[in-house]
């Protein structure tokens, strides 16, 4: 079965998990595209699609909204599930986070089965206006890798034994 992994990242690290996600799901057994989400052309070709995005301003990233425009009236019917990442701090590891407006939109959308919210990453070595924002947040003492592989790994694992069983 084919899986599309499509997402929308600024800094790498919503790529990153992604990768984790596409790793997992490949370790499953199953075929997948790991794709940014501005460069998917057609989704025809896919038996399910994980679409995640950086959070930023209470708001996924352009390419995710865009894509769910894009591809809303062809995914009918086929398993979707969504991830955000965001939260500097451990709270998306410490309880549920409800989905910002963008992706309750895209969980109505797309008919999506499920969104989780993950930890976000900013550190001081990113580059342009995203390592201004980083060295700032770190002088407050926000900054940090608050990513959770293991979290994302398993809730991967999770969604190949449900691809695998439809
Ligand atoms: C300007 C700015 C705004 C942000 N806004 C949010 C936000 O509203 N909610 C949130 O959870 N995280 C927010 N973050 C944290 C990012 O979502 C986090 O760093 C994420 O890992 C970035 O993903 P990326 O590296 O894939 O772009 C913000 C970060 C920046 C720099």
């Amino acid at each position: 079965m084919r899986v599309l992994v499509a997402y929308g990242t600024t800094g790498g690290g919503t790529g990153e998990i992604a990768a984790w996600i596409a790793d997992e799901l490949q370790a499953a057994g199953l075929t997948v595209s790991l794709v940014p989400a501005g460069e998917v052309t057609g989704v025809a070709e896919y038996d399910a699609v994980i679409l995640g995005s950086a959070l930023y301003a209470y708001g996924w990233h352009a390419d995710a909204r865009r894509f769910v425009q894009r591809f809303s009236q062809r995914l009918t019917g086929r398993p979707v599930w969504l991830f955000s990442s965001g939260p500097l701090d451990v709270s998306a590891d410490t309880g549920p986070v409800p989905p910002v407006r963008h992706a309750e939109t895209a969980l109505r959308e797309l008919g999506a089965r499920e969104h989780q919210t993950f930890g976000g990453r900013m550190t001081t070595d990113a580059h342009g206006w995203l390592g201004h924002v980083a060295r700032q947040l770190a002088r407050e003492g926000h900054a940090g890798d608050f990513r959770n592989p293991g979290r994302v790994r398993a809730w991967a694992r999770g969604l190949a034994d449900e691809i695998t069983a439809s």
